[in-house]
């Protein structure tokens, strides 16, 4: 008789552009190689986390906060997510893109505010990563886009691949080093 499947980690995460599920992606493809079982979809795909080990959770950030839809997840499965092993992430350009003259500050005050978000909904989770994200200016109008370069800032692809690496094998040794 084959055994079981074993308890899979969830890595879930909301989008508006994509950009934000092929970071999911990539950590959900790096716990596998490293011999985890993995579910990787989209928060509002996930019907309940009962049925997982761990869960990775991430949103883009717009506005400054999270996505909608990432947040109202947080509010259903609050339960059950503060029995699990809880890591969070957040896709963001500020930190990259913003002028460099206020890119610090925003990138710390939009971190902390989604932290203290995160926090208040699943106190126990384990942590919450801010990853520069991926703006290709197309969702702002041709002036918008003008004004924001001319006071410095700046659109393109930002993610650290092997920042987002180094995570999910850090998240990889700490579930191995408890038996998650
Ligand atoms: C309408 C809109 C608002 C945004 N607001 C913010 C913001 O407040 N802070 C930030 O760091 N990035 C902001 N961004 C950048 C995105 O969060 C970032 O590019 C992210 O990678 C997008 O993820 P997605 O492709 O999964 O939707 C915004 C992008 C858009 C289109």
């Amino acid at each position: 008789m084959s055994e079981p499947d074993p308890m899979p980690v969830l890595i879930t995460y909301a989008t508006s552009r994509g950009s934000t599920e092929e970071v999911a992606e990539r950590i959900a493809s790096r716990l596998h190689a490293d011999g985890f079982a993995v579910d990787c979809r989209p928060v509002d795909h996930v019907y309940s986390v009962d049925n997982y080990k761990a869960v990775i959770i991430g949103s883009a950030i717009h506005h400054a906060r999270w996505l909608l839809d990432a947040e109202r997840f947080l509010d259903v499965e609050c339960m059950g997510l503060q029995t699990k092993p809880l890591w969070s992430f957040s896709l963001g350009s500020a930190s990259a893109g913003t002028p460099g003259w206020i890119r610090g500050k925003v990138a710390k005050r939009e971190q902390r505010r989604v932290e203290r978000m995160i926090i208040s909904k699943v106190p126990k989770v384990r942590e919450h990563r801010l990853f520069a994200g991926k703006d290709d200016g197309r969702a702002w109008s041709s002036p918008v886009r003008g004004m924001y370069r001319c006071m410095g800032g700046r659109f393109g692809d930002f993610r650290d691949w092997d920042a987002i690496d180094k995570w999910a094998d850090a998240i990889a040794k700490e579930m191995k080093a408890e038996g998650v």
